[in-house]
């Protein structure tokens, strides 16, 4: 360990109460010696609490300084949260401190090292829409057919390269059409470098190559960095765990906490195999266990574990609560999606009637589109709410104009905001022009600003005439601070002019002037002053503006002193990092006390007083593609399990029998989640009627037959299954007998043939599936 010198605690009195609220296991694992760690612990145990506490624990203890520390959370809000915590229970500014997402610290590295890592000063980050049209324009450029090789297709085929650590030149392709994309990957690598961009995996590819090619600058930042923490590390995939060993070299100690039964992004390409790795290779000899939870209730607990329990892949944790049961879980079906909106509005209300706020209240949803229906609800019964991800303020059709010429401004090399701004507002620049322009850029290998010049005619005069305006606009906004010059373009750029006259632009303009309010808090934030031009390097004391690197370790070092490395980038550039990275991010502040709509992915990690899951339907969550994936339904399971453990005393589990998604109605049968939660926590507010006997005599009962409607054939299949599987000599309501696990009685039958399967709910085991051609299970009545 590079702090193997003898500790040198720094604030003892202050000590005790860093760690007095910590359980014997929390302590141990806040106060290991400096070296390896891996915490697995299920939710709510307060993985999160012990990491912060640690990195707080460290700097008291003079263990390690502020700038010793690199700390890798998941989203932005967390590490936004870590550093407010740390700032709380010590007297240090945090700003300075590394600790972001993978992608946030990436970038911070690369802006600091643009000329050594390949890029312009003012490289400009592709969000996922971004670099999906990048790829369209390379494909439509080059005449390739998009039938045959899907822009989407391709797109996931160089991120999951990249995500390998594979540049174009190093995949293995074994035929003609692996060749091909191999070939479009190095197309679309080339056009990136030419225009100075960099998609979100190539962040962290680079700034990795980076490290792993510059030997002063890798020795230097491993130095550095003698504590690295993670947190959510089982959602690491392998580019981030290889980033985090060539950062952490021979002697920094990674501490790093996760739960395997929260892995819920191995589609991304994370990689629970990671924290085995670790083990190994880290030679880890700590593995402390948490097992108390803080946050639920028992009977939201109890839901959790039940339910995960029925994975096979796991490592294997208990968890326990000291708080009481606590309300049961309700669970409501509905008619129609409206129906379940409302009822969900009519719940919350009841619940601000109570006292509770409203940030303290979140609805979840599988799926972006589901949010529609709950938002017109909400908004009909005048609640106030936040919308997190989804169509994000950042991602809105008129701030990605004003963005993109904020980028051009930084970067007229940028040709994915060339051509979504060139003829927007329309100034007769129309496709014809575009291609000539296109073609001339790539006879000479250049962009299509640099291109500009030579085209000729009555194309040439109207681009010309575009690039004389972003000249202007790049003179007049020279002497300007960052809100300043957002808000000269808005009106320089035509884009203000052009909201004002459409006929439903009110609301689009006011996003635009809160994109000025945007940047002024951004510019608050990093503590940039009034008079600081948004296209200056702000100069630290002490520090170099343009940081050249050399084999000199000394030149390093002057990276390192005086301000925080943020400061190597100009206000502009920094803000458009932050609208690349944090889209969605700025809206959380803007209304406080607002009731908090996000999918279950968004909300890993946080907590909630109480929680609201919809759309439990087969198809929707678990999700219709989880059906094919190897490994899908555990990471559905998984992914329920994250959602269910981010109550603390109420949870709310809910779905509609028909739904209004992508333009169409879907019929649906409940999630087979209902069959495997533990009955005895759930509360059914609407009857629970067996799924076969769902569109029989029992509809009356449940309420709903007014104007009630066929099954579709999607489910007479289903009910014809289910109808087989009864032919086999069994019903729902019989006891049987089986040899391993007693006596039970059958909740549910499925399937037909060799396929069919029975849900039993075992006196001493509680409910199983079992294959009734294996299980030979015994009618006992
Ligand atoms: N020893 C403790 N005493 C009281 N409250 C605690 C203690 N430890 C953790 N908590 C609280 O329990 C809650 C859950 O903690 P935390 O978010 O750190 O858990 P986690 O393991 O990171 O959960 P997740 O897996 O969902 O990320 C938080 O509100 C935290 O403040
Ligand atoms: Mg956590």
């Amino acid at each position: 360990m590079s702090a193997s010198h003898a500790p040198v605690p720094l604030y003892a009195f202050a000590m005790p109460d860093l760690l007095a609220n910590l359980n014997p296991e929390q302590y141990a694992a806040v106060t290991l010696p400096d070296e390896s760690a891996l915490i697995v612990a299920g939710a709510g145990s307060g993985k999160t609490r012990v990491l912060t506490t640690r990195i707080a624990w460290l700097i008291e203890g003079g263990r390690v300084s502020p700038s010793g520390i690199l700390a890798v959370t998941f989203t932005n809000k967390a590490a936004r949260e870590m550093m407010t915590r740390l700032g709380a229970m010590l007297p240090i500014n945090t700003r300075g401190m590394w600790i972001g997402t993978f992608h946030g610290l990436c970038n911070r590295l690369l802006r600091a090292h643009h000329r050594d890592a390949g890029l312009p000063s003012a490289f400009q980050i592709l969000d996922s829409a971004d670099q999906l049209s990048a790829i369209k324009r390379l494909l439509k450029a080059n005449n390739i057919d998009d039938e045959k090789y899907p822009p989407k297709n391709l797109q996931y085929f160089i991120n999951g390269a990249k995500e390998e650590g594979l540049r174009a030149s190093r995949v293995d392709a074994n035929d003609a059409f692996n060749r091909r994309f191999v070939e479009l990957y190095a197309m679309y690598e080339s056009q990136c470098e030419r225009e100075g961009v960099v998609d979100f995996a190539e962040l962290l590819l680079r700034s990795y190559e980076l490290l792993d090619s510059n030997r002063a600058l890798r020795a230097h930042y491993q130095q550095r960095f003698s504590h690295i923490l993670v947190d959510e590390f089982q959602d690491t995939n392998r580019l981030q765990y290889a980033w985090l060993k060539l950062l952490a070299g021979e002697h920094s100690a990674i501490f790093a906490v996760g739960d395997d039964d929260q892995s819920i992004y191995a589609f991304r390409g994370a990689n629970v195999g990671n924290m085995l790795d670790f083990e190994r290779e880290f030679a880890v000899r700590h593995r402390i266990k948490l097992e108390q939870n803080y946050r639920s209730h028992g009977n939201i607990l109890d839901t959790a574990n039940h339910l995960i329990s029925r994975n096979s892949r796991r490592l294997g944790k208990d968890l326990r609560t000291d708080a009481g049961a606590g309300e049961p879980v309700r669970v409501y079906e509905a008619a129609t999606d409206q129906q379940e909106a409302n009822w969900i509005v009519d719940e919350i209300r009841a619940l601000l009637d109570q006292g509770m706020s409203r940030s303290e209240i979140a609805i979840l949803y599988r799926s972006n589109a589901q949010s529609r229906v709950v938002e017109h609800a909400l908004v009909a019964a005048g609640v106030p709410y936040k919308v997190y991800g989804g169509l994000r303020f950042f991602e809105r059709q008129e701030v990605k104009h004003a963005l993109a010429y904020l980028r051009l401004i930084d970067n007229p090399d940028d040709d994915t905001a060339f051509l979504r701004v060139v003829n927007f507002p329309t100034r007769g620049i129309g496709a014809r022009s575009l291609e000539l322009l296109s073609d001339t850029a790539r006879l000479h290998q250049c962009s299509l600003a640099a291109a500009a010049p030579l085209l000729t005619g009555k194309a040439g005069a109207a681009v010309a005439s575009f690039m004389r305006l972003i000249e202007q606009v790049r003179a007049e906004t020279a002497p300007l601070n960052l809100p300043e010059t957002v808000e000269h373009l808005l009106a320089a750029s035509g884009l203000n002019t052009y909201y004002e006259q459409e006929r439903e632009g009110q609301e689009r303009l006011e996003n635009l002037q809160e994109l000025v309010n945007a940047a002024a808090a951004f510019a608050a934030e990093e503590g940039y002053g009034r008079d600081v031009p948004a296209r200056s390097l702000p100069m630290a004391p002490g520090a170099s503006a343009a940081p050249a690197l050399t084999d000199d370790s000394d030149a390093v070092e002057v990276i390192d002193a005086g301000a925080p490395l943020v400061r190597q980038m100009t206000p502009l550039a920094g803000f458009l990092s932050h609208a690349s990275l944090e889209a969605g991010d700025n809206q959380a502040q803007a209304g406080q006390d607002a009731v908090q709509l996000m999918t279950v992915h968004a909300a890993k990690g946080l907590e909630f007083m109480a929680v609201f899951i919809s759309g439990l339907e087969e198809g929707l969550f678990p999700h219709e593609n989880s059906a094919v994936e190897i490994d899908g339904l555990e990471e559905e399971r998984r992914l329920m399990y994250v959602a269910i453990t981010r109550a603390r005393e109420r949870l709310y589990l809910s779905f509609a029998q028909s739904r209004m998604l992508h333009g169409q109605t879907r019929y649906n049968v409940r999630s087979r989640f209902f069959d495997e939660l533990p009955a005895d926590t759930l509360k059914w507010l609407t009857p629970r009627i067996e799924a076969g006997a769902r569109w029989g005599g029992a509809r009356d009962n449940a309420g709903w037959g007014r104007d009630w409607f066929a099954p579709p054939s999607h489910i007479e299949t289903a009910l014809a299954d289910k109808q087989r599987a009864a032919d086999t000599g069994y019903r729902t309501g019989q006891t049987v007998f089986h040899n391993k696990f007693g006596e039970g009685t059958i909740i549910g039958l499925e399937g037909s043939g060799t396929d069919a399967r029975a849900h039993v709910s075992f006196q001493r085991h509680g409910a199983k599936w079992l294959s009734l051609a294996v299980a030979k299970l015994q009618i006992v009545d």
